[in-house]
């Protein structure tokens, strides 16, 4: 029998990729956006499946609209993969990131128990839960310590999930997603930014990029795998939360010298740093351990750090 999905935002960089995915496996899928009359679609559109998708309205924020969407879609599994997703924006929208990451993720887990379905339910946690941490890679155990608004949002979302989980013995489970990149990142988070700047001065239509600290390290990642790992998640017996990274940290500066280098320049002719782009509190040093994924599931990350920078420079056009 033909399975079928909702994404719930489906309109970013996860929820395409997800959709792509989804659609490989035979499942007939739905995804909302906020307006779906209005919306443009840009990623579903740029990967040729937009057709394919059957588009609805939901505001996670409003328990109608999301009361209504399971009706409509009459999904298996749920994927929550809308909300406020930058983390230099929630120092200036903390309300607005709160109330669409966990009162958006709560509404669905309400709405899955006043109807009582059986359905299984995916939620995008995020490593910014971990904040900095030291010379342990974080794993499934480790401790929230959250550094933004954006972090206290991921946060109470994936204890909201863990708790309909044990209270209400929903299918319900976190992907503790760590950074992941694509062509489909807009320029506001720090990959594509580098990577649509090196490519305009290797153009001569950029003279200079300016950064915030270079000095921070992340575990980066090729998006279209961590797709699979959502999905992966929702085929288990039981439901249970993962991280989802590569299991490799490295600077800001090196992921900047392999962007430049790609095109054959010396980021330190082009690169200035500016504390416009600081954040009132940032994490200098995130790092994973993805081996409960792999051990349960199979699931590893393929693509590492230059892989991900080369893929990136390769769809610059
Ligand atoms: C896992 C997590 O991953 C993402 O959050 P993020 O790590 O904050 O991503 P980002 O690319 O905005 O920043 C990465 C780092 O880079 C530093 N940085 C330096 N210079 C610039 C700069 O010029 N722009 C930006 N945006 N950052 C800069 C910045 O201060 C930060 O330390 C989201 O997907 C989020 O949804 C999520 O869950």
């Amino acid at each position: 029998m033909t399975k079928t999905a909702l994404i719930i935002g489906v309109s970013g960089q996860d929820g395409a990729y997800l959709a792509q995915f989804l659609l490989t496996k035979g499942y007939t899928v739905w995804g909302s956006s906020r307006d779906a009359e209005g919306a443009r679609f840009g990623n579903l559109d740029r990967l040729g499946i937009k057709d394919r998708i059957n588009l609805i309205s939901i505001s996670p924020e409003d328990f109608r609209s999301v009361l209504v969407g399971l009706d409509q879609s009459s999904a298996q599994e749920v994927y929550f993969l809308a909300g406020q997703t930058s983390v230099g924006l929630s120092f200036q929208t903390p309300a607005e990131t709160m109330l669409s990451n966990s009162q958006g993720m709560l509404n669905l887990l309400e709405a899955i128990r006043f109807q009582n379905r059986s359905l299984r339910v995916f939620h995008a946690g995020s490593s910014e839960t971990f904040g900095d941490v030291g010379a342990e890679p974080a794993a499934e155990t480790t401790l929230p310590h959250p550094r933004s608004p954006y972090a206290v949002s991921k946060s109470a979302a994936t204890m909201l999930t863990a708790n309909y989980r044990e209270a209400y013995g929903l299918f319900a489970c976190s992907g503790i997603l760590f950074n992941h990149e694509s062509p489909l990142r807009p320029q506001r988070f720090v990959t594509q930014k580098i990577i649509q700047g090196a490519h305009a001065i290797a153009k001569g239509r950029q003279d200079r990029l300016t950064l915030g600290r270079l000095d921070i390290a992340r575990d980066w990642g090729w998006a279209p795998e961590y797709v699979e790992a959502m999905w992966l998640m929702l085929q288990c017996d039981t439901p249970q939360d993962f991280i989802i990274a590569t299991g490799e940290t490295n600077s800001l500066q090196s992921f900047v010298e392999l962007a430049f280098a790609a095109h054959d320049l010396d980021w330190r002719d082009y690169v200035e740093t500016s504390d416009s782009f600081s954040r009132p509190s940032d994490i200098a040093h995130s790092a994973a351990n993805p081996s409960a994924i792999k051990a349960a599931l199979g699931w590893q990350a393929t693509s590492k750090m230059p892989d991900v920078v080369r893929k990136m420079t390769a769809a610059c056009t």
